[in-house]
Order: C-alpha cells, then sequence, then structure tokens
C-alpha cells in the first residue's frame, strides 16, 4: 500500500496531472472506457445489484457520460486564473486566484451505485489535476473487479490506481497519507475515516446517509406525489442515499396515500412484481435480515413479501408508525415505507428539525410559499420540492449532506472545487518602497491614517481627509514622473480621484 501511494505520489510530483491538455486527454480515455467497455461494464453492474442493464445504463452510465463531458466542456474555465479585486495598496500589483491540485487523493465508494460512486469522484479529481487512489466497495465485487481490470487500459495506470479489498484493506490505505479523502458510505465508518484522516490532517468529504423525510400536503396532487414517490423509494430496492426514506403527512391522507402507491406500483412491475426486471434485490443477507428486523411489531398496509433465498423483499408500506420504534431510529435503505402522521405542516417541520440533518428531504405542495417555508424552517443536505431524487441529476447544483448527513459536496464545479485548493495569488514588483514605508517601522499616528486610507479608504477628520488626499495625489505624481511607468501612474492617479471623489459624496 505504501509503495503505491509513494508511486503516485512521485507520478504527481512530476508534473504531469498539471496540464489541461493532459487532463482533458485522461478525461476522454475515461469517456472511451465507458462507450467502448459498456457492455461488460453494465453487465457486472448489473450482476452485483440484480439490476437490468438497462437500469444500469439509466441510473449510472448516463451520470458518469454527463460528468464527463460536464468536466470536458468546462474544464479550461474552471482551471484558469481568476483575477481578484485589490485595494489601494495592492492596485500596481498581479492579484488572482490559481486553482491547484491538492495532490494524491484517495476514493471510497460505496455499493448500492457501485459505478457512479467511484467513477463520478475520479472525474472531479482527474479535471482537478490530481493523482487518485479508488476503493470500490467489496460488497458490489463484480463492479470492483471490472474496474480494476479496466481503468488501467485507457489511464495514466502511475497517477490513477484501483486498490480492492475490504475492512483490512481500507484500513491499511487509511494509514497513509492523503490530500484529501471522499468517502461515500455510512456515517459510523464516515467516523473511521474522518479519525484516520486527522492523524494527517487531510481534509475529508464524507457522502453519508440518513433518514430523508418527505413531507406530503393536504393540498397537493396525490397521484402525481404518490407516482413520483414510489419511484424514488422503489428504485434500487430502496438502496438509494437519497431515497425518500419515510413519509410525513395528516392522518386523513394515509389511506389514499396507500391506495395510490399500490396502484402505482403495479403499473411500475405488474402483478408480478418478482418477475419485473425493474425490481432490484437486496445487496446481501445481512442486509435483507436487518430489514426483516424493521417490520416486526409494524402494521403493513402494503407488501411485507419477502423470499430470504433470493433476497427478495416487496415494496411495502407501514401505516400509523410509532415515530420511536425500531424502523424510524436508523435509515432504512430498502423498500419499506413508513407513514407518520402529524397534524399539520408545522409539526412536520419540528419533527424533521428534532432529529439529525438529513442527507435529502422532499415536500409536495401546491402552495409553494408552503414548500419554501419548509425549506427555511429546516436544514438538508440538498431539497426536492414536488419530486424526488432530482436534485441529484443536476450538476450545476452541490451534492452533499449536512450535519450528520456529512460534509463537503461534489457533482460538476463542485467537483472540481473539493479536489482543488483556491490558491491566492499576489505578484508585486519590486519598487514602490516610498509608499511601502508606511507599513514599516517605526510606526506612527501618520502611518495609521494612512493605512487607513489605503486599507480601509477611511478618513478621520474632514479636513485631515482633504490633506491626505493631496498628499496621495502628490506621491502619486512622483511615482509617475520616478519610474516613468506613465499608464500604470496614471491608473493609480486616476483612481484615486475617483475614490476621493466617491469618499467626498459620502461625507
Ligand atoms: N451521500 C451519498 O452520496 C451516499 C451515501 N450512501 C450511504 O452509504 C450507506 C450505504 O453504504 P455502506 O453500507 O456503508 O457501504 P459499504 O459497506 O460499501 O461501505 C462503504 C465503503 O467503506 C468501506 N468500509 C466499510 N467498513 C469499513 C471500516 N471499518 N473501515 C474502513 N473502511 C470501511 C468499504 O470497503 C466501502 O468501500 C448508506 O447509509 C447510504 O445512505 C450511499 C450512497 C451515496
Ligand atoms: C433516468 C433517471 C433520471 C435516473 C436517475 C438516476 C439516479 C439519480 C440515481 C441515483 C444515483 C445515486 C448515486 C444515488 C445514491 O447516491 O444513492
Amino acid at each position: 500500500m505504501e509503495r503505491q501511494v509513494l508511486r503516485l505520489r512521485q507520478a504527481f510530483r512530476s508534473g504531469r496531472s498539471r496540464p489541461l491538455r493532459f487532463r482533458l486527454q485522461q478525461l476522454e480515455a475515461l469517456r472511451r472506457m465507458v462507450q467502448e467497455r459498456e457492455k461488460e461494464i453494465l453487465a457486472a453492474i448489473a450482476a452485483d445489484l440484480s439490476k437490468s442493464e438497462l437500469n444500469a445504463y439509466s441510473h449510472e452510465v448516463i451520470t458518469i457520460l454527463g460528468e464527463i463531458d460536464f468536466m470536458l466542456g468546462n474544464l479550461p474555465e474552471l482551471a484558469s486564473a481568476r483575477p481578484a479585486k485589490k485595494n489601494l495598496l495592492t492596485m500596481m500589483d498581479e492579484a488572482y486566484v490559481q486553482p491547484e491540485p491538492l495532490g494524491v487523493v484517495l476514493i471510497i465508494g460505496a455499493w448500492n451505485y457501485p459505478f457512479v460512486l467511484t467513477m463520478q469522484p475520479l472525474v472531479g479529481a482527474i479535471a482537478a489535476g490530481n493523482a487518485a487512489i479508488v476503493k470500490p466497495s467489496e460488497l458490489s465485487e463484480n463492479t470492483a473487479k471490472i474496474l480494476a481490470e479496466l481503468l488501467p487500459q485507457y489511464l495514466d495506470q502511475d497517477l490513477y490506481a484501483i486498490v480492492n479489498g475490504g475492512i483490512p484493506e481500507t484500513t491499511e490505505l487509511l494509514k497513509q497519507r492523503f490530500d484529501h479523502i471522499l468517502y461515500t458510505g455510512n456515517t459510523a465508518v464516515g467516523k473511521i475515516v474522518m479519525e484516520a484522516a486527522a492523524k494527517h490532517l487531510t481534509p475529508v468529504t464524507l457522502e453519508l446517509g440518513g433518514k430523508s423525510p418527505c413531507y406530503i400536503d393536504r393540498d397537493c396532487d396525490l397521484d402525481v406525489a404518490c407516482r413520483r414517490v414510489a419511484w424514488g423509494k422503489y428504485m434500487n430496492c430502496g438502496q438509494t442515499c437519497i431515497a425518500p426514506d419515510y413519509i410525513l403527512c395528516e392522518a386523513s391522507l394515509q389511506n389514499q396515500i396507500v391506495q395510490k402507491i399500490k396502484e402505482t406500483v403495479k403499473d411500475f412491475y405488474g402483478e408480478n412484481i418478482k418477475a419485473s426486471p425493474d425490481y432490484e434485490r437486496i445487496i446481501n443477507l445481512r442486509h435483507f435480515k436487518r430489514l426483516q428486523s424493521l417490520l416486526k411489531g409494524q402494521k403493513i398496509a402494503f407488501g411485507g413479501e419477502m423470499d430470504e433465498a433470493t433476497r427478495y423483499l416487496a415494496p411495502t408500506i407501514l401505516t400509523d408508525v410509532d415515530p420511536n420504534s425500531k424502523v424510524m431510529q436508523e435509515e432504512i435503505f430498502g423498500p419499506i415505507l413508513p407513514i407518520v402522521s402529524v397534524k399539520n405542516v408545522d409539526e412536520a417541520i419540528n419533527f424533521i428539525n428534532d432529529r439529525e440533518k438529513p442527507l435529502a428531504l422532499y415536500v409536495f405542495s401546491r402552495n409553494n410559499k408552503l414548500i419554501k417555508r419548509v425549506i427555511d424552517e429546516t436544514s438538508s443536505g440538498g431539497v426536492t420540492g414536488n419530486d424526488v431524487i432530482m436534485h441529484f441529476t443536476v450538476n450545476s447544483l452541490p451534492f452533499g449532506g449536512v450535519g450528520a448527513s456529512g460534509m463537503g459536496a461534489y457533482h460538476g464545479k463542485y467537483s472540481f472545487d473539493a479536489f482543488s485548493h483556491q490558491r491566492p495569488c499576489l505578484l508585486k514588483g519590486l519598487k514602490g518602497e516610498s509608499v511601502n514605508k508606511l507599513r514599516y517601522p517605526p510606526n506612527s499616528e501618520s502611518k495609521v491614517s494612512w493605512a487607513k486610507f489605503f486599507l480601509l479608504k477611511q478618513f478621520n477628520k474632514g479636513r485631515l481627509g482633504m490633506l491626505l488626499f493631496v498628499c496621495l495625489v502628490a506621491v502619486a505624481a512622483v511615482i509617475v514622473k520616478k519610474y516613468q511607468a506613465l499608464p500604470r501612474g496614471k491608473a493609480l492617479l486616476a483612481s484615486l480621484i475617483v475614490h476621493r471623489r466617491r469618499w467626498s459624496s459620502k461625507h
């Protein structure tokens, strides 16, 4: 492990990953990999999650192709230096913010969308000019294997590596020094990752989970709301980090919601859900048994059928759920949808605020003011109003959690930023010591006044201000004459006059 990280670090130090042309070429190679080896990639995802290849394409491959296209189209702008505003003391200098790569970064992915959750961060890491180690989840072993096989065939092998393995390998990996870690997975392991990172003062992006609430208002098109909720809840068999975890609604809506979701499930998956190519399975027996235990003592209004041998768990709805029951204490991460009754939107807001900040929040209502109110009075990683999941698909929106649901964000520009350092650069000339004297010791009242003028654009007294201004013009004139830098000197003079005029009009 240590040698592998060292190899990447040496390659990074060589500077090879930095030129824009190289980054674009690697991103194009990654796109070629996805296009040329699509069949193998889809087969691996499908095998890991009992997913149809069509769904593997629309849940995962589209996202990655979209992300690569975004980076190819926007990288020149994202990677270029941005001029920064200057103050009076630095106005003759060059000030800009230059994004720079962080170095060697570690990407740890989860199993539920094994391709997206490893490749989307990798696109950001490459775009920002880093070297990267990707650690896919051992639970989605087929995708992990295909990535290890394909990536070296398309990308620079000394800069980008796949490390496969489980807890021992990840633990070993986490002992190494990285310049950034992006981890996706559960909160308990998120804490382990952060603790390991702290030993090297490595910054982290933690993409965690949690219980994402969905409030359905009385004033709402219930048919539409239920169809959208059912799509987001039962997609990938509920194993989606931003799936609506539970519904909050007035008690009178409960039965209608059950009925409408039931009808939708029939429309989506047919009479025999087990035979539907669009309905996935639970990833492993441990998670299957965990989900089974969440049903104990609950009122199952719909679904509940299960088959341990194939890890099939039917789309399920629980009604009159006690907020203190087990199913309301942990992230469900399966096709079980509890409905909890609240009296009104105020109670829903309190319910949400009494719990950890969720990764996503959903509100359905015809009343936009109510939606805005729920957004204003709560906090969550992201929000979609009148739909679920869809904020994930907009790559101009940052994707990430807040509080217990994570820290930092990525996707699109935000991925580039997550893997970059925004470096402030100020380039001065070696002239101008007469003005610089103001900041050199020994200090004095008058130097402080000058410093206030230059840095705060402030004057103590009206007359003194005028005097200072005259002096300043004199200094500027001397600079112009002395250094014969006419265009720069004129610019300084003009700017001082403008500042002085502005100041006069204000005071
Ligand atoms: N915020 C987001 O974007 C996403 C969050 N998630 C969350 O992830 C969770 C599901 O994923 P998990 O079951 O955690 O996935 P997982 O079991 O695949 O674990 C995630 C990663 O952590 C590593 N890992 C596991 N135990 C470890 C340990 N003791 N020390 C070091 N590394 C370890 C694994 O090897 C894997 O690469 C859910 O809570 C879900 O909400 C899932 C997808 C996206
Ligand atoms: C066709 C279409 C709009 C599909 C949506 C795909 C999608 C947003 C999947 C969720 C992806 C994801 C990585 C979820 C997660 O992190 O758990």
